[in-house]
């Protein structure tokens, strides 16, 4: 997969070339490129911003920088391109985006900062057959996107074939059957007086499953009531409505 993210903060990228991400762009696996915004202006100043139409709080990205960047950025034909927009006004990215996303063959990420992106950035871009994704990671407000593409790189590229150790994970994390991830433990078997919960330090698989699939039900029960009910109604077995 090949990403290119365009930013007025390339250095705000860099985490992407550490540990597991960087061992996968050093394989091969992913390709990451970082791209200054600043490149495209043409003034003294290399402003990227101005005063919003309306009048208003704050600056908003001026639409030449971004459509000369993005029409270099977005050159390649041959590899059809998914644009990316980090926005609190976007639609919630969640793990099945990350799954959708990771079947791309790029990904391009525009990094907005200020109040946002002039508009016609992306009605020009959609005009052009780009497919243009405005997503939001949360329901708060950073100072740009580049925190927003760490996460999203991270959920996507981890489940590229090879990026993880062991790919079973990545099929069973959280999400992966609706619910949270219930408690984990590890030795030593009692610690601080606390013991590690009986059921796992005996041999019985079928209970240790049950144990963790009434632990993963009660704690989504308790912090993500709204994830049970996007669970259709036969989700739940009879066992699972007694947990
Ligand atoms: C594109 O315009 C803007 C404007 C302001 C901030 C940002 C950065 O994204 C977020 O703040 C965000 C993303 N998901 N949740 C919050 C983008």
């Amino acid at each position: 997969m090949r990403i290119d993210v365009v930013t007025i903060f390339p250095s705000y990228l860099q985490p992407l070339r550490e540990a597991l991400l960087g061992r996968a762009i050093d394989r091969g696996l992913l390709e990451v490129a970082v791209h200054d915004l600043r490149d495209w202006t043409h003034d003294v100043h290399q402003a990227v911003d101005d005063s919003p139409y309306g009048g208003g709080p704050g600056m908003v990205m001026r639409p030449q920088v971004w459509g000369e960047a993005l029409d270099d950025v977005l050159a390649t034909p041959d590899l059809p391109a998914r644009l990316v927009v980090p926005t609190p006004a976007g639609r919630p990215f969640t793990q099945a985006t990350a799954h959708a996303w990771a079947a791309e063959e790029r990904l391009v990420f525009a990094c907005g900062r200020y109040e946002g992106i002039d508009e016609r950035v992306l009605l020009d871009a959609r005009a052009r057959g780009i497919t243009v994704d405005e997503v939001s990671i949360g329901d708060y407000v950073l100072v740009g996107g580049e925190v927003a593409v760490l996460v999203m790189v991270e959920a996507v590229a981890r489940l590229l074939p090879g990026v993880l150790g062991n790919p079973r994970s990545a099929a069973e994390d959280s999400f992966s059957d609706g619910l949270l991830e219930g408690p984990s433990y590890t030795r030593p078997e009692v610690w601080r007086e606390l013991a590690v919960p009986d059921v796992l330090r005996g041999g019985n698989h079928a209970a240790i499953a049950r144990w963790r699939r009434d632990r993963a039900l009660e704690r989504t029960r308790d912090r993500r009531p709204d994830l049970l009910d996007a669970l259709g109604p036969d989700a739940l077995d009879a066992a699972d409505r007694a947990a």
